[in-house]
């Protein structure tokens, strides 16, 4: 059973002859590439992508889905992951440091679609921390400021690199775990606000359907 599959491929079938698409990052948005790269392949469907990511950038090549970008084209459906989704579908994103770039296409879409499996499906945002992608510069000055919001605060490590994650924009992450969100829409703005942040991971707006997949079949919210 792969639960990310069956969520990337069901959000696949709403893709229209036509369509440009926002491709997410992720684990899960890698089926819903790789899908919409079938149909393609499959049923000659004529759309093109414009990636949120190198990762999604290599992986629609990988596919033969056609690039294009925002200042071309805008986006008839953007289709992305999330790492906690609340019942108001607030999303905590970001956790594979492309944040920025997902905000940016996922906000400006006309539809956008979010795929997860049920483990991301919370009552509350807020155990998994919040990144905020930061202009390595400003690093001190914005933890201490997230510190006086209540956070602890950690910069994302890379795993086979020696020191940070670098974003694919050249910047740092911070990963800011807060004890409670009571506000997501509110902290979204707050954070923004502090020098340096250059964007933060809580979407509070713009989201039309969670399609989830769970161990009984596939959710759609
Ligand atoms: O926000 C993201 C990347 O920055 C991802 O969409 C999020 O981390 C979910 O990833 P996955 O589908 O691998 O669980």
């Amino acid at each position: 059973m792969n639960l990310k599959k069956d969520a990337g491929y069901k959000a696949a079938e709403y893709v229209k002859d036509g369509d440009i698409l926002g491709l997410g990052t992720g684990s899960t948005t890698h089926y819903f590439i790789e899908k919409v790269g079938m149909r393609i392949k499959e049923e000659g469907i004529n759309v093109m992508g414009i990636p949120t990511s190198f990762q999604s950038l290599l992986l629609a090549k990988q596919w033969n889905i056609p690039i294009t970008s925002l200042e071309e084209h805008d986006i008839d459906l953007a289709v992305d992951g999330a790492d906690e989704v609340d019942g108001d579908f607030n999303l905590i994103k970001g956790g594979g440091a492309a944040h920025t770039k997902e905000k940016i296409v996922d906000y400006s879409a006309k539809k956008f679609i979010v795929i997860v499996d049920e483990s991301k499906c919370v009552d509350k945002l807020g155990a998994f921390p919040v990144p905020v992608e930061v202009i390595p510069e400003a690093s001190r000055t914005v933890i201490n400021a997230l510190e006086d919001m209540g956070a602890s605060c950690e910069i994302r490590m890379a795993e086979r690199k020696d020191g940070p994650v670098i974003t694919d924009n050249g910047n740092f992450v911070i990963d800011a775990k807060f004890d409670e969100i009571e506000s997501p829409c509110h902290l979204e703005i707050d954070l923004n606000t502090i020098p340096g942040v250059v964007e933060n991971g809580i979407f509070s707006q713009m989201v039309d359907k969670v399609i989830v997949g769970t161990s009984e079949g596939i959710k759609e919210l």
